[in-house]
């Protein structure tokens, strides 16, 4: 159990061994890089995913507002390189592979130079710090999927193993403190004090959030409503100690998809914006949680069509930034790879994390996060054979 786990607020002097791992692979999701790239694309992330076409018509514009140029691809290569550059400067000598869901480099493709290159033994970074089945149990399938057709290639197949969630590391939370701090100092002065920290963070089906981390383990909206809670709870903590300000703070959900008849977890952010300024409330900074970098779901939703809504509104407003390639996040992922490599070797480390949830499971327990469909899915407690 997490809660027996010997626990920090500040990761400890691992040492620089990686072993048993001989790679570590950046697993995300993709975006197009140019306009002809972005019906393929929508064809990749929706396939059999039974998304209304008008809201498939209404995501492509989102993308070619921007030339048809996600910008997840290249703050990926950043996250690449300032990973690389972290290992290299503290001795880690680990090499860093990257591979995404939904577009090149396809993860099949990178899982296979992976192997081509000897690796056998791969530690996975996915670019979501939550629980929930597309952020977590989805990329555990895709990775089944690719090893699947690898040893249809007749290639050795790797074992794989995936970082546990760390929404709650410091070096998650830290960047993300200093950057409300900072928005809260660009809104104007006399609506600073009483500002509404607005957490956002992507909707997904309530059936989908309840079911979300092990069972047993919490209420409605499951682990990822409970873990986002936490993260912001903790952020505003954070921030009062900085300030001196207690700021009041929501929870809120952004880029709903799937038919209207299926629910998904609200209050929307726009209609939350009304709510707030109906209430009165001066101003708020938009604090993305869910998000690990500043993609096109923030630059769309958050930065255009949220900041409207707050335009229309009069709401002064300000978006504050992920955590992207900070290099504190960067230190944290190899904390993580350090931990998980000594708790492979059963050296029973010390793990690192804020809030009142502890450090989440190495191991995904069987049916954690479920498919509404079930498919094999590799580095879990329900996949041994990876
Ligand atoms: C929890 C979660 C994360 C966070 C965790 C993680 O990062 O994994 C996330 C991230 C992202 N989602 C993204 C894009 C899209 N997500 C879609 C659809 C959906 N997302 C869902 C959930 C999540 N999504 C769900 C339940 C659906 C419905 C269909 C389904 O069950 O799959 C669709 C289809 C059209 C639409 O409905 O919007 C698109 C285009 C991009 C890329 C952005 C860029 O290009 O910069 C990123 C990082
Ligand atoms: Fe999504």
């Amino acid at each position: 159990m997490s809660d027996a786990l010997p626990t920090e607020s500040s990761s400890p002097d691992r040492g620089t061994s990686a072993a048993p791992y001989d790679a570590l692979l950046l697993l995300s999701f993709g975006g197009p890089e140019g306009p002809d790239d972005v019906v393929p694309f929508l064809e990749n992330v929706t396939r059999g995913r039974g998304i209304p076409r008008e809201r498939l018509e209404e995501v492509g514009q989102h993308y070619y507002l921007f030339g048809g140029v996600s910008p997840i691809n290249e703050q990926n290569r950043e996250l690449l390189a300032a990973l690389r550059e972290d290992f290299a400067a503290n001795g880690l000598d680990l090499p860093v592979y990257w591979g995404n869901r939904n577009w090149a480099p396809y993860l099949t493709d990178t899982l296979r130079d992976m192997v081509r290159d000897g690796h056998r033994r791969v530690l996975v970074l996915a670019t979501s710090a939550y629980a929930s089945y597309s952020g977590c149990r989805q990329y555990r399938e895709n990775l089944a999927e690719s090893l699947a057709a690898l040893r249809a290639e007749g290639l050795p197949v790797p074992r794989v193993d995936k970082l546990r969630h760390y929404f709650n590391h410091p070096g998650f939370v830290d960047p993300v403190v200093d950057g409300v701090v900072a928005s809260l100092a660009e809104l104007p002065e006399d609506v600073r004090a009483a500002a509404h920290l607005t957490f956002t963070t992507h909707s997904i089906p309530t059936a989908a959030a309840d079911t979300s981390g092990p069972e047993e383990a919490h209420g409605d909206g499951g682990a990822y409503v409970a873990q986002h809670l936490d993260v912001a709870e903790l952020i505003t903590e954070a921030v009062r100690k900085r300030t001196g300000t207690a700021h009041p703070w929501s929870l809120v959900y952004q880029s709903r998809s799937g038919p209207p008849s299926v629910p998904w977890l609200e209050p929307d952010i726009c209609d939350h914006l009304e709510e707030l300024h109906g209430k009165g409330v001066p101003g708020t900074v938009m604090v993305p949680i869910g998000f690990v970098s500043d993609h096109m779901e923030v630059l769309y939703d958050l930065d255009t069509e949220a900041m409207a809504k707050a335009a229309e509104l009069g709401l002064p407003a300000r978006r504050s930034p992920t955590v992207g390639a900070d290099p504190r996040f960067a230190a944290a992922v190899r904390d993580l790879v350090l931990e998980r490599a000594a708790a492979e070797r059963d050296e029973s480390p010390v793990r690192c994390a804020l809030g009142a949830l502890g450090p989440s499971h190495d191991l995904c327990p069987v049916g954690c996060c479920p498919a509404r469909t079930p498919k094999p899915a590799a580095a879990g407690a329900d996949a041994p054979e990876f």
